[in-house]
């Protein structure tokens, strides 16, 4: 029974892990980081210097027989989130798993049937976005109606640049895995369908990529979302939303702050990168999160996660396969799911 702060065992201490320690170690109410986990030695201890309470560990394992956390927060990279979620689960463990869920759909659906086995929903995917205030708010419009029927979704999402470890796939399976889950979340809706066209390239992509790319979602309430990925832009990085409905439109994401005039130019502020464009949306998801997993030990809940679920990380990884095929095909590439289990409905 848990009667003081949240142990949590960050698994993964690189950059989103490093940001969460730091997070949980300051903003965070009710949770204290108590295990570093992470092979790399050099990591863990910058890491252990932002967590003064925390022990160190190479593996999940050694963490969990020392009884070191209450609760895991996996930010490993994608291909390594089964074997951690798949332990901790059979521990008994909440767990807010960075996205993707698993780096493809075989793998989360061993994560579904795991979670489902073991009779409590633990597990939290970390698809932030839903924990962003415009985000929020743009939902609340849309399913309020004033502004009429949703018709179309415009999305874009660009990157200022990405590492050479960056490929093709991770267009899809990285980048456009926000839009695949926080899309039909918006449009109240399910993806039946996932098309990719490839425009003309920019001069400034990387030799090894073929982008922008232009994904086109088709929903099963006829709503479409069209998304332009594009990693090079250089400028900045830029999230920004559109939504088209009967009566009028709605936009988020649009660059906000200091203005300055000066020069004869005019100057709003964009973000660098997504640590600083999502800030509040990390922050309140991982205490929402917390307060969940506290609330679920303390036996006052029957589950341990404020957010999107195993099942959305299986559903998205679904449209990932189709995206990633997609980026080779013409024409849309079907998405099929099977029927929500009775245990996410
Ligand atoms: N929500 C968001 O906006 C973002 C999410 N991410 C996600 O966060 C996760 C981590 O990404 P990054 O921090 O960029 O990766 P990274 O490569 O910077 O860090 C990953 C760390 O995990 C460690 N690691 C690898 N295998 C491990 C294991 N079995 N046990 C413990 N540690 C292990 C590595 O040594 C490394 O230090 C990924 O799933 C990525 O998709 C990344 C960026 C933004
Ligand atoms: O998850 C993220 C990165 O891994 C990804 O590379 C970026 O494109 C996303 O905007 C960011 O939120």
């Amino acid at each position: 029974m848990l009667t003081s702060a949240l142990r949590v065992g960050v698994v993964g201490a690189g950059a989103m892990g490093f940001d969460h320690i730091k997070r949980l170690s300051g903003t965070i109410t009710g949770a204290v980081v108590s295990a570093v986990i992470e092979p790399d030695e050099d990591r863990r201890d910058i890491a252990l210097a932002h967590a003064p309470e925390a022990q160190g560990f190479a593996s999940v394992d050694e963490a969990i027989a020392a009884g070191a956390l209450d609760a895991a927060l996996i930010a490993t990279p994608g291909q390594f989130h089964e074997a951690g979620l798949l332990t901790c689960l059979q521990a008994g463990l909440p767990i807010l798993c960075e996205k993707p869920l698993t780096k493809d759909p075989e793998s989360s659906w061993r994560v579904v049937e795991a979670e489902i086995a073991g009779g409590k929903k633990l597990v939290q995917v970390g698809f932030m976005r839903r924990f962003d205030p415009e985000y929020e708010q743009l939902r609340e419009l849309i399913a309020s109606g004033r502004v009429g029927e949703l018709l179309m979704i415009h999305a874009v999402h660009r990157n200022p640049s990405v590492p050479d470890s960056y490929d093709q796939p991770m267009l899809i399976n990285d980048s456009v895995v926000h839009e695949f889950d926080v899309g039909p979340w918006l449009a109240g809706g399910s993806v039946t369908s996932v098309e990719v066209r490839h425009g003309r390239r920019n001069p400034n992509t990387p030799a090894h990529l073929k982008e922008p790319i232009l994904v086109l979602m088709e929903l099963d309430n006829g709503v479409l979302i069209d998304v332009e990925m594009n990693v090079s832009v250089r400028f900045g990085y830029q999230v920004a939303t559109e939504a088209v409905m009967a009566d009028g439109i709605a936009r988020i994401g649009q660059p906000s702050g200091l203005q300055v005039w000066q020069n004869a130019t005019f100057s709003i502020p964009e973000h660098a990168d997504f640590t600083t464009r999502f800030t509040q949306a990390y922050d309140r998801q991982v205490q929402a999160w917390v307060t969940a997993a506290r609330r679920f030990l303390t036996g006052e809940a029957a589950e341990a996660v404020a957010g999107p679920s195993a099942w959305d990380g299986y559903r998205v990884a679904v449209c990932c396969a189709a995206g990633v095929t997609a980026l080779d095909r013409s024409g849309p590439v079907p998405v099929e799911l099977p029927p929500v289990p009775e245990f996410y409905r």
